[in-house]
């Protein structure tokens, strides 16, 4: 290998085109001797990857360092086999959710040096973060390449046990939906307070992302960012004194919500 790896990128949709974006932006990939595999290819992704001279279906072939699965868990024991000469002499990392790297394996016609990277979304700009998880037949240079892949993409962080990465999952991977709801409801009800409606909007979205670049740049946790926004006997605690409830509401909901994720990632397993 060289010092940039050769990647196949097996499915290039949400999360493997975000993950290609990062890898062209920062030069993290050899790009002559990268390919994108996906049948299904979007028109955007298309023109990328052809302003770029990055091979789009071509031939499978062997001889590229990694082969990063992006295709969805349920597709796996489909598409997968097809691509089982490439993983045989690659690294292979499946960003797929929940499934076993013993199931990968499988549906790779036995794949041996296999790892599973959680990012989520905001690896579209640099900003995600990557739960990683590499089963012992990875070595130190194959972990670096691993975690070389998944830096592109912002933040990362090592787990010891595959289980962990359902709960990453649950937590970071899935993480971002939670937070749109929340803004998407926080729209609604200022709407339902009597703002317009693209007014509610506009400061609902603004609101979302001003404490995400606030808390990014932060070294007070988040309890005490809370406490700097709610003045004693004032409109943030009125607020928070409904969402905590006095059988902290919130808290177990997401507590739920989370559990439930985590527990469907399992189910993904096979
Ligand atoms: N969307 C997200 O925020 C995150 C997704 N993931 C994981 O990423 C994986 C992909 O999810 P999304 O990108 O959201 O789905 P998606 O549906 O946007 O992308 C899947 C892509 O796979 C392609 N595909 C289907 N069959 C194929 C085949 N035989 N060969 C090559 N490509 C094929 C499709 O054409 C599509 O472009 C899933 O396993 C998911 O668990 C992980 C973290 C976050
Ligand atoms: O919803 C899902 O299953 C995928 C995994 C994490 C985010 N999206």
């Amino acid at each position: 290998m060289t010092d940039k790896p050769s990647v196949a990128l097996v499915g290039a949709g949400s999360m493997g085109g975000a993950l290609l974006r990062g890898w062209l932006e920062t030069g993290a990939i050899d790009i002559a001797h990268s390919a994108v595999f996906d049948p299904g290819i979007s028109a955007d992704m298309t023109v990328l990857c052809k302003s770029r001279e990055l091979s789009l279906n071509p031939e499978i072939e062997t001889g590229y360092d990694v082969l990063v699965v992006a295709v969805k868990p349920q597709m796996a024991a489909k598409a997968l086999p097809q691509y089982a000469a490439i993983a045989k002499d690659a690294i292979v990392v499946s960003v797929m959710a929940g499934k076993s790297t013993n199931n990968i394996s499988a549906a790779l016609g036995g794949a041996v040096r296999i790892a599973r990277a959680m990012p989520n979304l905001p690896a579209a700009i640099g900003k995600g973060i990557s739960g990683l998880y590499a089963t012992e037949t990875i070595d130190a240079a194959g972990r670096d390449v691993v975690e070389h892949l998944l830096r592109a993409a912002g933040k990362v962080t090592w787990v010891e046990t595959e289980e962990a990465i359902d709960f990453v999952t649950a937590v970071s991977g899935s993480g971002p939906a939670y937070f749109f709801l929340l803004t998407e409801t926080l729209a609604d009800a200022g709407e339902a307070l009597g703002l317009d409606k693209q007014a509610a909007a506009v400061l609902a979205r603004a609101t979302l992302a001003g404490a995400g670049a606030l808390i990014d740049v932060e070294t007070r946790t988040p309890a005490e960012m809370r406490k700097a926004v709610t003045s004693p006997g004032g409109t943030t605690e009125a607020a928070l004194n409904i969402l905590e409830g006095d059988s902290h509401a919130l808290r177990a909901l997401v507590k739920d919500a989370v559990a439930a994720a985590a527990k469907r990632a399992k189910e993904l397993t096979n």
